[in-house]
């Protein structure tokens, strides 16, 4: 396809998202009705439309097609051929230093302002690096796996028979490029020996520590990521997971299944609810709270969230966060923790909720992080332990 017609393509894509769904689906969606596509001109149009997003709001009132090229240069660093031919003075400098090319287009754009690439950096958490964080908008982060213990060796000998390319992080975390396929490679193995799961989340885990035959709840479980994690560091606890949405659990017994755990229960609960009805006479050794959040830490892979998240919503997550926080503690043993975790990069999710937690509903802070997930190209999380007075 000509490079203008996969501009105009881009264009109009962008032009018919309206933000209701996430834009993977979307252009899932879009490929699927549109099947004259190959494969390279989906990729085309996806790579453009991503970097589209991710200016943020930092170029305003430009015509798309304009954005679309600006978002080229500054996403990538080495030659790129549509530019080259519908942009040739962006191609030449396309190697330049981000500061370098960020002068350039302020005397081509007045307007230009490359701190609204993330126009929220008065929000950041403490330790949060502004600059590197909003920069990183720019970069798509990678896809990470946790090796299952004791399958580091078959896990990669598997890779290099299929020839993918992959970085070795750990002997139980490994990084590839964010399109890298991975489904094929043990299928129908059970327990497979790897889950997907980011940099960041998988660090979160550390602050878990279960004993055996204690009782944990994953109370806003989703598909069970750490759930998964919580029962590969103990085999031998008594689970349960829930979450609002029935849906969501569907998908969680679909990768215990493939995990090989059984015997944990599973219920539907709002936990901004009364929840004295389902939990009769129950009492936690460890309870964690994996909060619906802004996601925040996270927008590097949905960068559509930046140019359409209100400053707003923080407060209302983090109103959230403290009202499910107060409803389930009860539920917990004294001495024992509650594991606060986010993806969000907001202090107002983060720190302000610990805080809250902790000073409002009686826990200790044993220990809590902020998990730099964009100093590693991964999602940028917060994970507190803190324990029940
Ligand atoms: C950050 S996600 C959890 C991710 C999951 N722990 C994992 O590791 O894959 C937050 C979850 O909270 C759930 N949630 C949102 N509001 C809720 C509520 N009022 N009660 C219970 N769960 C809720 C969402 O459905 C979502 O699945």
């Amino acid at each position: 396809m000509r490079f203008d017609n996969q501009l105009r393509i881009a264009a109009s894509i962008i032009e018919d998202y309206n933000f209701e769904m996430p834009l993977s689906r979307f252009l899932a969606n879009y490929f699927r009705k549109n099947k004259q596509m190959g494969s390279k001109d989906r990729k085309t149009a996806s790579d453009l439309v991503y970097s589209y997003f991710r200016l943020g709001r930092s170029l305003q009132k430009q015509p798309v097609e304009e954005c679309l090229l600006v978002a080229q240069f500054l996403c990538r660093s080495s030659f790129s051929p549509l530019l080259d031919q519908l942009q040739p003075v962006f191609n030449q400098q396309i190697e330049l230093p981000l500061d370098e090319k960020f002068a350039y287009l302020k005397t081509l754009y007045p307007t230009f302002n490359p701190s609204l690439l993330f126009p929220f950096s008065n929000e950041l958490s403490d330790g949060v690096d502004k600059e590197t964080f909003v920069l990183s908008q720019l970069n798509q982060p990678k896809l990470f796996i946790r090796v299952r213990k004791g399958e580091t060796e078959r896990v990669e000998l598997k890779l290099r028979e299929f020839e993918i390319p992959f970085e070795k992080l750990s002997s139980t975390c490994f990084a590839f490029k964010n399109t890298t396929k991975l489904d094929h490679l043990f299928e129908g193995i059970v327990p497979r020996p790897f889950e997907i799961q980011d940099y960041s989340s998988q660090s979160t885990g550390t602050y878990f520590k279960p004993a055996q035959w204690e009782q944990w709840w994953d109370c806003c479980a989703a598909s069970g990521g750490k759930s998964l994690m919580l029962y590969e560091q103990e085999p031998g606890i008594k689970l349960l997971v829930s979450d609002i949405r029935e849906s969501i659990l569907d998908n969680l017994d679909e990768r215990f299944k493939a995990a090989g755990i059984k015997g944990y229960h599973r219920k539907e609960l709002d936990l901004t609810k009364n929840l004295e009805p389902f939990l009769p006479g129950r009492e936690f050794d460890g309870i964690i709270l994996d909060a619906p959040c802004s996601g925040s830490g996270t927008w590097g892979r949905t960068p559509e969230m930046v140019s359409n998240f209100e400053d707003g919503k923080i407060e209302w997550f983090s109103s959230l966060q403290k009202r499910i926080a107060t409803n389930i503690v009860k539920w917990l043993k004294p001495g024992k923790p509650l594991i606060y975790i986010t993806c969000s990069a907001f202090k107002k999710e983060n720190e302000e909720v610990m805080n809250f937690i902790s000073s409002e509903l009686g826990f200790e802070i044993e220990s809590y992080q902020l998990l730099k997930g964009y100093e590693n190209f991964a999602d940028t999380m917060f994970v507190a332990r803190l324990i029940k007075k």
